[in-house]
Order: C-alpha cells, then sequence, then structure tokens
C-alpha cells in the first residue's frame, strides 16, 4: 500500500447517503442540476479503487445529465501527457493510430513500481492541469454541479479540491472477481493492481458519500438516486460565490462600489 489509513478525516458518510453538512438534502433529484440559471458551482470527486465501479458511477451521472471530467484526457494523442510517456517509454508504447497502447503502458507499470513512480511523475502536473482546463471550460459555461472522475483523487490529494468527495467501493472478494474477469488477468496481476493503490477501505473511510457497488447495477442505481439527491442539493454560500454568476456578481458590485465611492468623493 502506498500510505498507511490514517485517522478518517471526513468520516460522516452512511452508504449512500452523504452526511447533512449542509441541511437537509433536496427533496427530489433535480434534472435541471446542470442549468446555468441557477447560479451555482460544487465539485464533486469521484473516485474508489481498481475495479469498484467508478467508469458505472459515473456513467450514471452523465445520464442523469451531470457533466463528468476525466483524468483520462491527459495521455490522448497529442497532448502533453502523451509526449512524456513518449518520451519516457519509447515509440513502441504506441497503437498502430498513435494512440498509447493502454494495456501494454499498463502491463508495464503495474508489474514494476519504479516505472510506475516515474509515470507518476510525469503525468501529475498534466493530469492536475487537464482537469483544471475541463473543469474551467464548463465553469464558464456556467455549469453548477461537475463531477470529476479520478482514479487517485486522494494519491494526487486532489481530494482537497473537491467536495464532497463520493467513494464507490466495492468488497475485496468482489473487486479481484470483477477485475479478474473484465481485464482477463491472473489473481495475482489482479491484485498487484489492487495494491499500487491505497487501500479502498481507508478511501471509503475518508468519503463524504460511499456508493457500495458490491450488489447488483439495480442496488447501485438505487443509492445513485440518493447520491444524485445529495449532490444537486442547494448550494452553499461560498458554492454560489464561485460559481461563474457568483463571481461575475461581486466583480459588478465591487465596480459599482467603487464608482459610487468614487462620486462620493468628487
Ligand atoms: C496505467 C494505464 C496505462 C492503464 O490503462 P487502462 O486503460 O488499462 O486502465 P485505466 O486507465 O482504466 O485504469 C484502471 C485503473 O488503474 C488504476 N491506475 C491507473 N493509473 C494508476 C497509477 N499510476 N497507479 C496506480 N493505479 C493506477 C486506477 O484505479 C484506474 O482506475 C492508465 O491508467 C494510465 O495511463 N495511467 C496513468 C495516468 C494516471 O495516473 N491516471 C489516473 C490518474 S488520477
Ligand atoms: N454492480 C455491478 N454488478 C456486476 N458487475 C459490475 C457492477 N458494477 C461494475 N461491474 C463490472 O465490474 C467491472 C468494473 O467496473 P468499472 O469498469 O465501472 O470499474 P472502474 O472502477 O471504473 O474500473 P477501473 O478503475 O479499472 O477503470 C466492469 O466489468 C463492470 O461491468
Amino acid at each position: 500500500r502506498l500510505r498507511d489509513p490514517a485517522p478518517a478525516r471526513r468520516g460522516r458518510q452512511t452508504r449512500g447517503v452523504a452526511a447533512p453538512r449542509r441541511g437537509p438534502p433536496a427533496s427530489a433529484p433535480r434534472a435541471d442540476a446542470t442549468r446555468p440559471r441557477d447560479l451555482k458551482m460544487r465539485l464533486v470527486g469521484l473516485t474508489g479503487g481498481i475495479a469498484s465501479g467508478k467508469s458505472t458511477v459515473s456513467g450514471l451521472f452523465k445520464s442523469a445529465g451531470v457533466p463528468v471530467v476525466d483524468a483520462d484526457v491527459v495521455a490522448r494523442k497529442g497532448t502533453g501527457g502523451w509526449k512524456k510517456i513518449v518520451k519516457a517509454f519509447g515509440n513502441g508504447i504506441l497503437l498502430e493510430n498513435g494512440e498509447i497502447d493502454r494495456a501494454q503502458l499498463g502491463q508495464i507499470v503495474f508489474s514494476d513500481p519504479e516505472k510506475r513512480k516515474l509515470l507518476n511523475r510525469l503525468l501529475a502536473p498534466h493530469i492536475s492541469c487537464g482537469i483544471f482546463w475541463e473543469i474551467l471550460k464548463l465553469w464558464v459555461k456556467g455549469c453548477l454541479v461537475i463531477v470529476v472522475d479520478i482514479p487517485l483523487l486522494f494519491e494526487t490529494k486532489m481530494d482537497r479540491w473537491t467536495d464532497p468527495v463520493v467513494v464507490v467501493w466495492v468488497d475485496p472478494k468482489t473487486q479481484i472477481e470483477r477485475l479478474m474477469s473484465r481485464d482477463g488477468c491472473g489473481q495475482e496481476q489482479a491484485q498487484s493492481r489492487i495494491d499500487a493503490q491505497l487501500a479502498l477501505d481507508w478511501k471509503k473511510s475518508e468519503a463524504d458519500i460511499v456508493i457500495d457497488n458490491s450488489g447488483s447495477l439495480d442496488d447501485t442505481k438505487e443509492q445513485f438516486q440518493e447520491v444524485l439527491k445529495q449532490v444537486s442539493a442547494p448550494l452553499t454560500w461560498k458554492e454560489r460565490m464561485m460559481s461563474r454568476d457568483g463571481l461575475l456578481s461581486i466583480v459588478v458590485c465591487t465596480a459599482a462600489g467603487v464608482l459610487l465611492a468614487q462620486k462620493n468623493l468628487l
């Protein structure tokens, strides 16, 4: 494990439901959670362990009309992250179409901790920068609730920028079974991939909201409806201020205040 489990920092969550930190949740999921006229901005961190079901849950957010920013934007063909990978791992890491051969790169970095550290080092600035730009684009559009899907949210310490943090948890047995079945790998290989991350139980203890994806998809969808209510709940003033329209209001009010003050002084 990269880090020993620490005492719960957040520790307020229950299964599928966030702790009520900002008053009661909205009475029903709001399909208009991403419409600009609501004047708000909330960055929801979505994370979990390998094969715990993040993509499944991020798909549910997308279906509900909530924009999702994916950490994978950094390794697309031609980006700075892509160039660094090619420089460090050679042209042999590319597919015919010029994209990174992720299966091959995965094989390399998950079997060699030093190579994984190298990849992390190379990509860290691109990940935060890439995500920042994606968020900025959505912010300019006036999006209110944005989900950032970052597998290594805690490892990269980006959890400090997101609130709430949603952890998709799965029990260890189901996790390894799903991983082996999805990636067609053996138990040892699957376990080494799991061990390359912080323990999922620790992430769970740090979460604001936990989705237990150990059961059926229907069970997960049911929990998701609760989560959608939570993340669409009315925003705090701080969140409102951070929205595009909130900041615009501050700028306009400040400018008006300065003009009035100047007028009074003259
Ligand atoms: C290692 C790569 C090639 C594997 O690609 P692949 O398509 O097979 O898997 P995918 O990207 O869906 O990742 C699967 C899972 O592996 C885990 N994982 C990915 N990168 C890492 C890493 N550097 N260290 C530990 N675990 C990782 C995550 O849980 C992720 O959800 C790919 O994940 C990659 O380029 N990773 C580097 C970028 C990165 O660190 N991404 C996550 C950042 S937040
Ligand atoms: N509730 C569920 N029941 C059965 N299978 C599931 C369930 N949730 C996810 N799966 C399957 O488990 C596998 C892992 O799920 P998913 O790809 O969503 O996880 P992930 O956390 O995004 O994985 P990774 O971190 O490796 O990208 C997939 O094959 C998916 O179809």
